[in-house]
């Protein structure tokens, strides 16, 4: 499944904030989109979303022009920072939520949609947590539930805004191991928002360097660092190229 993003532009007033994006997206694809603060990245991913609607340019998926879907009808997951669950609905009963939310038509028999919440619970390793609310979890927990919820959908592809951005180190690299593994468990590609290079040298199978809403450079971890494309791309990533020497991530 594959995203074609065509010349996306799209302006807050009289500010130019996506400046003619294009990016094509393989199928099972895992991409970071990495820049500085207010280069773009949350405006791009919300309007892959369909959150909000760009100006111009065109948005296909498999070939299908969805540019003017609204995000339910796009069936894309998302995760993002502050991703709020039902407060007053178990773990199982918020993975579950998705799913009992669709049209008759398409929506699993009760028995089914238990099965699934199990499974996927297990997979995230969040099964002892099943029958706990929100408030009984950790920051760590509930985001391990947020991406569960995402991927129960069965989602065409997943949108992740900086999701573990407000843990602590030692549970980030945690979860960044359990998305991975999750996402080509379940063979979704992928867009992550990060500020850390580290987060997007490891996870990601092409990173897209942002600034001034515009794509600097669209390449694999090996390529940035070998090949910059700017002194911008090399400047940004000089942090990037100390973690890439000590010898992970790429
Ligand atoms: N709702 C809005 N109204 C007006 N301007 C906005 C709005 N949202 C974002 N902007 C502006 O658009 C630009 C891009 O913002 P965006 O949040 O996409 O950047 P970002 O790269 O995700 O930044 P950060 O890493 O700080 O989250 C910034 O200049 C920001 O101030």
């Amino acid at each position: 499944m594959s995203l074609q993003i065509q010349n996306i532009s799209k302006y807050y007033g009289a500010n130019l904030v996506l400046d003619a994006v294009s990016l094509d997206i393989e199928p099972g694809e895992f991409i970071a989109l990495l820049g500085p603060s207010g280069s773009g990245k949350t405006t791009l991913l919300r309007t892959i979303a369909g959150l909000q609607f760009a100006e111009g340019g065109t948005l296909s998926f498999d070939g299908e022009d969805i540019t003017g879907l609204d995000a339910r009808e796009r069936r894309f997951g998302m995760v993002f920072q502050n991703y709020a669950l039902f407060e007053h609905m178990s773990v199982a009963q918020n993975v579950a939520f998705g799913l009992k939310m669709r049209e008759r038509s398409a929506r699993p028999s009760a028995k089914d949609i238990s099965r699934r919440v199990v499974e996927l619970l297990d997979m995230a390793q969040i099964g002892h947590l099943a029958e706990r609310f929100p408030s009984q979890l950790s920051g760590g927990q509930r985001q391990r539930v947020a991406l569960t919820r995402a991927l129960a959908i069965e989602p065409r592809l997943l949108l992740l805004d900086e999701p573990f951005s407000a843990l602590d180190t030692r549970v980030r690299k945690d979860l960044r191991f359990s998305l991975r593994s999750l996402q080509q468990k379940v063979g979704v590609g992928a867009i992550l928002v990060t500020h850390d290079q580290e987060e997007a040298f490891e996870l990601a199978d092409r990173i897209a360097v942002m600034a001034d809403g515009k794509i600097e450079q669209f390449d694999t971890p090996a390529n940035l660092i070998k090949k910059p494309s700017s002194p911008f791309v090399a400047e940004f990533l000089e942090g990037a190229g100390g973690y890439n020497q000590s010898g992970a991530g790429i």
